[in-house]
């Protein structure tokens, strides 16, 4: 399941997080890849040792947990660090699976890639994230403040940047529900469910899918 989340940064994050980002010291991001995407790996990264990163770090990560749709959708259990990237003309990333294992003293699994747009897409040419599906290839280049939430089990790419500057937030989730297809009945049950309590309130349907949803999730989930 690939899934689009809007305004995930409030007005006020988004223009601190870009403010701080101008001022920010980037360095080449091949020092967080593994030693084969390292090879395709061409852009810059705000320096894990950069003042900002932490505060930085922390105000996505807020973001994310208050984000309805996010935690349906994720049901995440940890959450990796955030890189800050910055692709300029030229710059690329080519084919590559993300590393299955993160971190070395307290390792996640990466179950779901996501990537914040924190630039407009009208100012920068190129730059499309592409997913290989079993549908084809797909190519996301999102407004401003949008997020994409992928699996982190597909190969992807992001296409060289021809002209302006990417700027994005990305991360990986572990999730409580390691299997995508269990995730989904989950993801679905609730959306499901809310809509009957947005509809009807709190009746005995709603009270009876909420039970089937917990009781899944109880089966499911991996604390
Ligand atoms: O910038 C993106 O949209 C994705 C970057 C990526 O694939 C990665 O950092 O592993
Ligand atoms: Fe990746």
């Amino acid at each position: 399941m690939i899934i689009n989340l809007a305004n995930v940064l409030s007005e006020h994050e988004l223009e601190s997080i870009n403010l701080q980002l101008a001022a920010g010291e980037f360095v080449s991001g091949a020092t967080t890849a593994g030693w084969y995407a390292r090879l395709v790996k061409n852009n810059t990264q705000l320096s894990s040792q950069a003042p900002a990163q932490e505060n930085l770090e922390a105000m996505v990560k807020t973001a994310l947990n208050r984000h309805e749709l996010f935690q349906m959708a994720a049901l995440p259990k940890t959450l990796s660090p955030i890189l800050f990237s910055r692709y300029g003309p030229g710059m690329h990333y080519g084919l590559h699976v993300d590393n299955a294992i993160m971190g070395e003293s307290l390792p996640l699994r990466s179950d779901l890639a996501f990537t914040l747009f924190l630039s407009s897409p009208a100012s920068y040419g190129g730059g499309e994230l592409v997913i290989e599906t079993h549908q084809g290839e797909q190519a996301i280049k999102l407004d401003i403040n949008q997020m994409v939430l992928y699996p982190a089990s597909t190969l992807h790419r992001v296409e060289p940047i021809r002209t302006g500057v990417r700027l994005a937030a990305i991360g990986w989730v572990q999730s409580l529900v390691r299997d995508a297809s269990y995730r989904e009945i989950l993801f679905d049950l609730d959306t499901v469910r809310r809509a009957m309590f947005g509809k009807e309130g709190k009746t005995p349907e709603f009270d009876l899918l909420t039970k089937t949803h917990a009781n899944l999730l109880r089966q499911w989930a991996e604390l």
